[in-house]
């Protein structure tokens, strides 16, 4: 009784497709990707980052994850190249996380999960108005996928974990300004890349995922203080740590994986 009112109370992944149908559709993620069945295309370009130092606005719990607010009224933080036909700007990043070890991760690599996935969220302003009209269109988003793993700890991480606190609560925000999250990302680009979908509702089929082969060392105790989190806000009762906020791969459906290394 006490799972069916839990899944009743915080419905997981398996149960989106009930208000979601697209749960169920052809270009859905994350997905396993497994480096031996990705074709290598020599013609990809590598990914381009402009990250502005002054774009960030925010940190915020939104219930689901701690989230950084970017202002993208214009192209100053933008990422461009590898399999984007234009600048898209950055929106917002984000992470997945698990609750202890090395599960937490979305994406998985030969079915081996990461401790947590950093996602940075761009919508493409050369096409679209704004990241409301781009959020459902099918070339509308580019998200950057970064493997965590436990290992030292990560110095660029540390503004974020140390501001934690002041967001323990769904529904709170704090100023988070000059943070320029090109700190959060490894020594190499190389990257896979396929057609897919937002990872939590509404689920549009409207990413182009670039995923980073190479991971970031983040320290456990960096991690832990993502687990003191709570996906329940400060006036309810029952307090829900936030943990394991990530979607399990989804099927591949035929879609090609391509990477840009070899
Ligand atoms: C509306 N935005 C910015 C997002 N909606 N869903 C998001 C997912 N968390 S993910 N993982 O980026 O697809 S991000
Ligand atoms: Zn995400």
């Amino acid at each position: 009784i006490a799972f069916l009112i839990a899944l009743h109370v915080f419905p997981g992944p398996s149960a989106w497709s009930k208000d979601y149908p697209i749960a169920e559709g052809p270009r859905q993620s994350p997905i396993n990707i497994v480096p031996d069945e990705a074709v290598y295309d020599a013609n990809l370009p590598p990914i381009s980052l402009n990250y502005d130092n002054c774009t960030s606005i925010n940190i915020s719990n939104n219930g689901h994850s701690v989230v950084v607010e970017f202002d993208d009224a214009d192209d100053r933080s933008v990422i461009q190249g590898g399999p984007l036909n234009n600048a898209y700007r950055l929106k917002q990043f984000h992470f997945h996380w698990g609750g202890k070890g090395c599960h937490g991760s979305e994406h998985t690599v030969s079915g081996k999960t990461y401790t947590s996935e950093l996602h940075l969220v761009h919508w493409n302003a050369a096409r679209y108005g704004s990241f409301g009209e781009a959020v459902a269109a099918s070339d509308g988003l580019a998200v950057l996928g970064v493997f965590l793993e436990i290992g030292d700890e990560h110095r660029g991480l540390h503004k974020i974990t140390d501001a934690l606190y002041m967001v323990k609560f769904k529904g709170t925000v704090a100023d988070f300004r000059d943070f320029n999250p090109k700190c959060l990302l490894p020594r190499s680009l190389g990257y896979w890349t396929y057609p897919g979908s937002l990872t939590t509702p509404p689920l549009y089929e409207s990413v182009t995922w670039i995923v980073l082969a190479e991971p970031i060392e983040v320290s456990e105790k960096q991690m832990g203080k993502f687990r003191t989190l709570l996906f329940s806000g400060e006036e309810e009762e029952v307090r829900k740590r936030m943990e394991n906020n990530f979607r399990p791969p989804q099927p591949l459906n035929g879609r090609a994986v391509r990477s840009n290394f070899q």
